[in-house]
């Protein structure tokens, strides 16, 4: 059956089989066939400058967007890390949220189960039963079924629909909501969910999207990217990177006297670099915002299990939505999450999802499109999306080993953000919010006015500055904190919690011992 026929099967959409029928490869009816004739000559314009010195592909010839985009998480600091690490030194890469390079550990039964997806032939071994547990086989034979053909197989292009029922199914229980697996769409890892919302929203330079500063360089990178406008609002440092809706409006308006239009508002909860959790006051002052201003929202979830604080426990965005009830419960959401982090942390297989909630059905079917020029989500980040939403229960053969190394992981995870924040708090001119959630520490550096004299002399930022001395003299790559944007004037660094408990004690002493060299130097 063609791509086209199946989709218009699923959702009864002639008009979607019209405008997919390039990505299907061949047309199905109707004249839209995707190969529309030149467009007319723009007066007696000659074309663009094709090449320069000999290469069409020349770096001042490349789309202007692209050349722009910055990611500072694999910026300067993380190329001259990499420079010293192929010269033998040892580089402590605290600089992106990737805790298996810092020795975490898998969770036995997801690996157990996606082994035997990668090699189903075992399944049939006469042995199996004594290397596996039984409920890691019954798991990787009900996962098989939603994969015809096995992983090696393309998918459908939004992901499985055997996965997405049992993500539909997870959300359902976690917010007491319905959730449709028709609204949910896999990717590989949460990035291009995000991409692929952002791709929709923005449709030229005039459409802006609210982004907290700091925030994560994804947003800023990809607004640039699809050349739309961020327009940034601050968290409040000083009241532990609380969002103040008074500015935020205050951002909007000046945003539309410029002539933009504000789309989308995009939060990062719990926070990325800033670690903070809301609030479910915060959550409803958000969403009555948006609904009043006419925004789509942004929940960027992935930290939503790397929660270090009993009493600010994460309640999603859909969950208030939904409690609020009309008119609020109308309002566009689309939510994120990923396997790469809570205690999975399985960045290397990309398993990501969006969730759309009152988006527009032929949005939907648009999205749909787009996902299908990408054919499929890659199979094991689908089947790690699985394990997560649906572990092994209570009385399973797995349920306490896997229970212990899940809490075990966030466990020591709460214990290392304690002793990093901590640790930075500790130092003569830095101050640093305690890490609520996610995976990081953003400590404030008051720099010495000679350090930074010196900084600008060395025709860098002050914090960039900072780090590379940081990185040079101990091997601790962090990121500087204009990578993720800081107000005007304050200098910060984030790192991650991640080194495990043997090595952060060590990592932090070496930090305060950095830095009390280099206040004694330019105090
Ligand atoms: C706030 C936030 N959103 C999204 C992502 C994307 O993660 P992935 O693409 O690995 O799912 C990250 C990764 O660090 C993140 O910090």
């Amino acid at each position: 059956m063609s791509l086209c026929r199946a989709i218009q099967q699923s959702r009864g959409l002639l008009s979607l089989c019209r405008s997919v029928s390039l990505a299907a490869g061949g047309p199905c009816h109707g004249p839209s066939h995707g190969f529309a004739s030149l467009p007319d000559p723009i007066g007696d314009e000659s074309p663009p400058q094709n090449s320069k010195d000999g290469k069409v592909l020349h770096p001042d010839l490349l789309n202007e967007n692209m050349v722009r985009a910055e990611y500072a998480v694999r910026g300067e600091l993380y190329h001259k890390g990499e420079e010293l690490r192929k010269q033998g030194r040892e580089v402590i890469f605290t600089n992106v949220g990737n805790p298996h390079v810092l020795g975490q550990k898998p969770l036995t039964f997801n690996r157990q189960v996606l082994s035997l997806l990668a090699a189903p032939a075992l399944l049939e071994h006469p042995k199996v039963a004594e290397i596996y547990p039984s409920d890691a086989i019954a798991r990787a034979k009900q996962v098989l079924t939603y994969f015809p053909g096995g992983l090696g197989a393309y998918s459908d292009s939004r992901g499985s629909a055997g996965v997405r029922k049992e993500i539909a199914d997870f959300i359902s229980q976690r917010d007491g909501y319905p959730s449709d697996p028709n609204d949910i769409f896999l990717t590989d890892g949460a990035s291009p969910a995000v991409r692929y919302i952002l791709q929709a929203i923005i449709r030229n330079e005039r459409d802006g999207i609210l982004v907290p500063v700091p925030q994560y360089p994804l947003y800023s990178a990809s607004i640039q990217l699809y050349g739309g406008q961020l327009v940034g609002y601050n968290l409040r440092e000083e009241n532990n990177w609380s969002m103040d809706i008074a500015d935020v409006k205050k951002r909007v308006d000046d945003a539309r006297a410029k002539g933009i239009a504000v789309r989308a508002l995009v939060f990062i909860n719990p926070g990325n670099p800033t670690g903070q959790c809301l609030s479910y006051d915060n959550l409803k002052d958000i969403i009555k915002f948006a609904h009043e201003e006419n925004i789509v929202l942004m929940a960027d979830e992935v930290y939503q299990t790397n929660i270090f604080q009993d009493e600010r426990p994460f309640v999603s965005c859909k969950k208030v939505m939904f409690d609020m009830g009309a008119p609020y419960n109308q309002q566009e959401l689309v939510s994120f999450h990923t396997i790469s982090k809570g205690a999975l942390g399985e960045c290397g297989i990309r398993g990501g999802m969006l969730e759309a909630t009152n988006i527009h059905p032929e949005t939907i079917d648009q999205l749909y499109k787009i996902a299908s020029i990408n054919l499929s989500p890659n199979t094991f980040g689908q089947a790690g999306l699985a394990l997560m939403v649906n572990p092994p229960k209570e009385g399973d053969p797995s349920y306490e080993q896997h229970k212990a190394e899940s809490e075990g992981i966030i466990a020591s995870m709460r214990r290392r953000a304690r002793i990093m924040t901590d640790g930075f708090n500790a130092c003569e001119g830095v101050t640093c919010n305690y890490t609520e959630g996610a995976m990081y520490s953003f400590p404030r550096l008051h720099l010495p006015a000679k350090a930074i004299k010196a900084a600008k002399d060395a025709g860098k930022s002050p914090d960039t500055w900072y780090c590379l001395k940081l990185l040079n003299d101990t091997g601790i790559l962090t990121v500087p904190g204009s990578g993720f944007g800081q107000e005007e004037g304050t200098f910060h660094l984030r790192t991650t919690i991640l080194p495990q408990e043997d090595k952060i004690k060590d990592v932090i002493s070496s930090f305060q011992g950095f830095h009390a060299k280099f206040m004694d130097e330019y105090r």
